[in-house]
């Protein structure tokens, strides 16, 4: 349970990255009360690293320039030890972005150290019920080295974002098969936050209908619409010349708003495995869940799978243990 989930007591709320694209759509979500609620109020706790504190002085300027009447306090710092103190939410969004020519192990490397560093405080001066969103790349591999370095925070406290990826497939399904996001159900993101994921449309429905055959049946599905969900991200970047910000901003309100306030709606988290569906325990993995509220969420069972998911389901799992081999590595060296 997410215990200060009440009007009267702020619930502390931790974002690092907070000078950050995503932090800076985010923020005002947070604080106006659009993820929360809007009579909950809100302590925020900004972490940068030491560059970036003048930029988030001017975020902090901008907040108080909002006067949301729910923000009761802002910190600012670039000490993860006093930013995660008493956090009960914490979103991590800080993280080395991947620059021209770094191979991905490059990227787990630089990360690495980051999500260990923050592990470590998380596990020191965080609250044991805090509830964490990883957001920074590779997301599930810095969940679980988080996880790993900070062993007196639940692992199911820990999860990684991947609602992005579900709400690019729901809105993929609404535009082409022509109705609202609203009539689309039933979509699921399996396995990691990255070009490997399976964006799952086979018990997905229209109307009330299988989406399946209004999307052009499998072959489509396969050749255009998987990939087009995959490779997404990479397709805004190119586009906009930075990565998805409003879009991650407004996933991690949808993630949180789900997981704390509880959703009538399965959705899509990247939590750790518990051996559902052949997903050996020791990764973090994108599943189906349901979340029953209060910050409890239980990974939905019994889903049929075809050959065809399987396939993907698979690749994508193999992707995360190597992953899981690489960034471990990375920790004893
Ligand atoms: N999981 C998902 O669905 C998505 C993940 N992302 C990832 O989210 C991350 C953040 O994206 P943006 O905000 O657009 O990037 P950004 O580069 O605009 O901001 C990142 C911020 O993190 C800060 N930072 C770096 N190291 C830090 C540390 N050790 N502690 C605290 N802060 C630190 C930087 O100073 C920077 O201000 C990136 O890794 C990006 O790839 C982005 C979109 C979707
Ligand atoms: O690749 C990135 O940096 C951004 C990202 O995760 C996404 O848009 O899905």
């Amino acid at each position: 349970m997410c215990q200060s989930l009440n009007s009267k007591t702020p619930l502390t709320v931790c974002v690092s990255g907070a000078a950050g694209q995503i932090a800076y759509s985010l923020l005002p979500l947070i604080a106006r009360g659009d993820v929360f609620g809007r009579d909950q109020l809100i302590e925020l706790r900004l972490l940068e690293i030491k560059p970036a504190l003048d930029a988030l002085h001017g975020v902090v300027m901008e907040l108080r320039d909002c006067s949301f009447p729910l923000l009761t306090a802002i910190v600012e710092t670039d000490d993860p030890m006093v930013a995660f103190q008493h956090a009960d939410v914490t979103i991590l969004a800080g993280s080395f972005p991947r620059r021209p020519g770094m191979e991905r192990r490059d990227l787990i490397a630089r990360n690495v150290s980051i999500f260990k560093a923050q592990g470590h405080a998380l596990d020191s001066v965080a609250s044991k019920n805090v509830k964490v969103v990883v957001v920074g790349n590779p997301s599930n591999t810095n969940a679980l080295v988080l996880s790993h370095f900070a062993p007196t925070i639940p692992k199911q406290n820990i999860t990684a974002l991947t609602r992005l990826d579900q709400n690019r497939a729901v809105g993929q399904v609404a535009l082409r098969t022509g109705v609202r996001v609203d009539q689309v159900d039933g979509v699921a993101i399996w396995g990691n936050h990255s070009a490997s994921q399976y964006p799952d449309v086979t018990r997905a429905t229209v109307n009330g209908e299988p989406a399946l055959p209004k999307l052009g049946g499998r072959q489509v599905v396969a050749e255009d619409f998987i990939p087009c969900i995959q490779k997404r991200g990479a397709a805004v970047l190119k586009a906009r010349g930075f990565s998805s910000a409003m879009s991650a901003a407004n996933a991690i309100g949808d993630h949180l708003k789900s997981w704390i306030l509880g959703d009538s709606k399965i959705v899509s988290m990247a939590v750790a495995s518990d051996g559902s569906y052949d997903v050996k325990r020791g990764v973090y993995f994108s599943f189906p869940v349901r979340c029953v509220g209060g910050g409890d969420y239980e990974i939905v069972q019994g889903i049929e799978m075809d050959e065809f998911s399987r396939k993907y389901v698979s690749a994508t799992t193999e992707e995360l243990f190597a992953e899981r081999i690489e960034a471990l590595e990375l920790c004893a060296a």
